[in-house]
């Protein structure tokens, strides 16, 4: 694993704002750590890059265990996020230049990355105006290539696109995707659960310092989350009717009205047996309709206080 979170407990003082998280990330993939504000993400991130100690556990970073060799460890993470390192009064490439000068290029070699850098976040028209004339995207990428100045085998992404409008999230996607393609071991902290949607290989949730539950986008959604089959009557029908027709084998049933609502677990087969089920009985169709989970959906079932933790 490149990125190992082994049992990992955070604590300021009395308060424990990481309590027990482990979570392994493997090269080439993008772990997305979701949760809503105050869950531990930014703590988990901020130990990770060994700007805060552990009570607890173990984080190794390519191998290097951050709280026995934090400078080695600090030396393969690359962090960007919340931490913007981006100077305004520096043009793009000179920030960039001047962080590959700190990573130890030489003077050449610094300017070099920079403009290839530059180049492959698609900035480079800009690299000669100060930051402070850029966009928010322009910054955000900035701040992206910054943090992968000196070529580090993990990339930890504090909410990297908060603030960020839709089409300059996408870009910003793509370059996530595009780094663990090539290799990279990503973190990527997130509220957005579309985010995670999108990107990750992984999604680890926590809520309130804790995992609350770990897997594929795709698994949390078929595990948590309920397909909603809307079924749309041909004319009015005596709501118990219909409560008779479909039964109650489903997580709900309303009926509002001509349209029949039912929560499933399964919409795919919910939609095929409510309709026939509504034909046994007799009763008109005039449209049926499914829509299956979203991250959404069971982010919100994981994280409602009192709920899965
Ligand atoms: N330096 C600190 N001193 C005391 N408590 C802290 C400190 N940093 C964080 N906390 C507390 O730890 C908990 C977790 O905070 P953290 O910032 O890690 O959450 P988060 O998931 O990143 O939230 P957000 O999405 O709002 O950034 C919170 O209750 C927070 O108040």
């Amino acid at each position: 694993m490149t990125l190992e979170v082994d049992d990992l407990t955070v604590a300021f003082g009395d308060a424990v704002a990481v309590d027990g998280v482990s979570m392994s990330v493997p090269a080439g993939s993008v772990m997305a750590l979701l949760g809503p504000n105050g869950a531990g993400k930014t703590t988990t991130v901020r130990t990770i890059a060994t700007l805060v100690r552990p009570a607890s556990g173990i984080v190794r970073v390519a191998g290097v265990d951050v709280v026995a060799e934090p400078h080695r460890a600090r030396g393969l993470l690359g962090l960007s996020g919340q931490y913007a390192t981006v100077d305004d009064s520096l043009t793009g490439r000179e920030n960039l230049a001047m962080i590959a000068r700190l990573s130890g290029f030489g003077r050449r070699a610094s300017g070099r990355r920079a403009d290839e850098l530059l180049e492959r976040f698609g900035v480079a028209d800009a690299a000669g105006r100060r930051v402070r004339t850029w966009s928010g995207g322009m910054r955000r990428k900035l701040d992206l290539a910054g943090a992968l100045v000196a070529g580090p085998p993990v990339v930890v992404l504090d909410e990297p696109t908060a603030g960020l409008d839709p089409p300059s999230r996408e870009t910003l996607w793509e370059s996530v995707r595009d780094l663990a393609a090539e290799g990279s071991t990503v973190l990527l902290t997130t509220q957005y659960l579309e985010e995670a949607d999108r990107l990750a290989d992984d999604v680890t949730v926590i809520h309130r310092g804790a995992v609350v539950a770990r897997g594929g986008p795709e698994e949390l959604k078929q595990r948590f989350g309920t397909s909603t089959v809307t079924v749309r009557l041909a004319s009015d029908v005596d709501a118990r009717r219909v409560h008779e027709a479909v039964g109650d084998g489903y997580v709900s049933v309303e009926v509002v009205g001509d349209v029949v609502t039912v929560e499933a677990l399964d919409g795919a087969e919910a939609v095929a047996a409510v309709v026939s089920a509504l034909a046994v009985a007799g009763i008109a169709v005039a449209e049926a309709s499914v829509r299956e989970p979203s991250l959404d959906d069971a982010f919100r079932s994981l994280t409602v206080d009192g709920g899965a933790s």
